[in-house]
């Protein structure tokens, strides 16, 4: 069964916790991107407003991290209450080092690769992730135009998955819409991260639905 995970990027954030309760039935997880200014040009969320949404959901929150430095910040999003932290590739020269650091916090570690990131730069890890996120977009803002060559990737890690018997979830983000979503799915991921999709429409539950039906 592909898991939904609604992006509170293109939610309103005035009344979060509402946009939250609104997707919450129909969703696996919350999706929370945190953004720097640097490692990506906009600015975001920080663990003040993940501890925020803590109470309002039982789902897992799910924290993509597009920071630089992510090691300084993993404790802070833990205590925060984030479920799976996830860490981009290409953010961390010492990417082994921050996969057991979010792992002795007690959280899921998740990887990021960039549309333009190879799978073999993060080959080496993934025996040790629980996670790994294609972006299929590039990072920084919602409502992008999905990037198609993201799908051989997605490919590879099902393969790469398949073979050696790893458990990690292959989770897509960015584009990701009814048009789009089958063909991520038929690739091999398992988790679809929507933002604009869900929350700029009016009946959310509709749009989920709508992308659960292109599936079959
Ligand atoms: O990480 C992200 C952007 O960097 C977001 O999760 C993603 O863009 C969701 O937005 P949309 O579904 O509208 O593309
Ligand atoms: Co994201």
């Amino acid at each position: 069964m592909t898991k939904i995970a609604p992006s509170i990027l293109s939610a309103n954030f005035a009344t979060l916790a509402d946009e939250i309760k609104d997707v919450e039935a129909d969703s696996d997880y919350i999706h929370v991107d945190v953004m720097d200014g640097h490692f990506v040009p906009n600015i975001t969320i920080g663990p003040l407003i993940v501890d925020a949404i803590r109470p309002v959901t039982d789902l897992p929150l799910d924290v993509h991290l597009m920071i630089e430095n992510p090691e300084h910040y993993v404790s802070a999003f833990a205590e925060a209450g984030a479920d799976i932290i996830s860490v981009h590739q290409e953010a961390c020269p010492h990417l082994h080092r921050v996969v057991q650091q979010i792992k002795a916090e007690g959280v899921k570690a998740g990887v990021v690769i960039n549309p333009a990131t190879p799978v073999s730069q993060i080959e080496p890890i993934l025996g040790d992730v629980d996670l790994v996120l294609v972006m299929t977009v590039n990072p920084g803002f919602g409502g992008q135009s999905f990037i198609d060559s993201t799908l051989s990737k997605i490919e590879s890690l099902k393969e790469l998955k398949d073979k050696h018997l790893y458990h990690y979830e292959i989770e897509v983000d960015g584009g990701v819409k009814a048009e789009t979503a089958k063909k991520c799915v038929d690739a091999g991921a398992e988790v679809l991260v929507a933002g604009s999709a869900i929350f700029n429409q009016d009946n959310r539950s509709d749009a989920i639905k709508n992308i659960k039906s292109s599936l079959k």
